[in-house]
């Protein structure tokens, strides 16, 4: 079923072109954020972010990050304003991270990765029927990212490192009921955006994205239960640590990145 693909040597982001030509296509994420070379557009509306009644249903490891699911069958937990001209439903949200010390951002800002970014994956139920049917639409996705940096404990992020360790091994999912990720959101709203891609296979160049601006405070301890996940099954004697499932920044090829104001 697909291609196996992964972070390492052999299977890692500079070996996805061979399966997955789109890799080389002409909206790829992430990038390298340049603010002084972002342009202040009058009609970006402020970001309106509606997770009040928000259910997530589970928590799971598949083998690349560790994932949280919401139910989106109706409009509960939705973003809408800033570049989108419709709501956009949650489906889910999950990590990248780096190893001990290392950057393990996706987008860069000037060059400068942050430890980890947090990646809400929101869909276009207006537009389109099913969400995957919306993957692989121009508009189909909205992904908010959050960097991550290293610095006090997180006071709710505990809520999820607290059960990793039962999503430890490649294919483990557990219940996660209630857990609401307004509590993840920074203080400001402020975010860049520009039209891009999937970061992993099968990088589908459906997604509209919205960095906020201002990361959110983690501990390097937090981080660390992060990296006690395994990309490996739990039968699979090679117990390989989860950690770099990161891309690096892809050209912008002539993409315009625009600030809210
Ligand atoms: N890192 S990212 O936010 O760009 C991202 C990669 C893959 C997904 S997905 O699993 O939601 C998905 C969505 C559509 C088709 C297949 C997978 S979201
Ligand atoms: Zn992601």
């Amino acid at each position: 079923t697909g291609h196996h693909w992964g972070y390492g040597k052999e299977d890692g982001p500079s070996s996805w072109y061979k399966n997955y030509p789109v890799a080389e296509g002409n909206r790829q994420s992430p990038i390298d954020i340049v603010p002084n070379e972002a342009s202040r557009d009058r009609n970006l509306g402020p970001l309106m972010i509606n997770y009040d009644h928000c259910t997530s249903i589970n928590i799971s490891n598949n083998g690349h990050s560790v994932v949280v699911e919401f139910n989106d069958s109706d409009d509960r937990s939705v973003i809408k304003g800033g570049p989108l001209d419709n709501p956009y439903r949650l489906k889910q949200f999950h990590f990248h991270w780096g190893g001990k010390g290392h950057e393990g951002s996706e987008h860069t800002v000037s060059g400068k990765g942050f430890a980890s970014e947090l990646h809400l994956v929101h869909w276009n139920a207006v537009k389109y029927k099913t969400y995957g049917e919306a993957s692989t639409a121009p508009d189909g996705l909205a992904v908010l990212g959050i960097f991550l940096e290293t610095g006090d404990d997180h006071r709710w992020l505990h809520m999820i490192t607290d059960v990793l360790y039962t999503v430890k091994y490649k294919g483990s999912i557990t219940d996660f009921k209630g857990f609401n990720p307004k509590c993840l959101l920074p203080s400001s709203l402020h975010f860049w955006t520009y039209l891009g891609s999937l970061t992993t296979p099968p990088l589908h160049e459906s997604v509209i994205w919205i960095v906020l601006k201002e990361p959110i405070e983690v501990s390097e301890k937090q981080l660390g239960m992060l990296r006690m996940l395994l990309f490996t099954e739990e039968e699979d004697n090679q117990k390989m640590r989860m950690e770099n499932n990161f891309r690096p920044p892809q050209p912008l090829k002539g993409r315009r990145v625009r600030s809210s104001n």
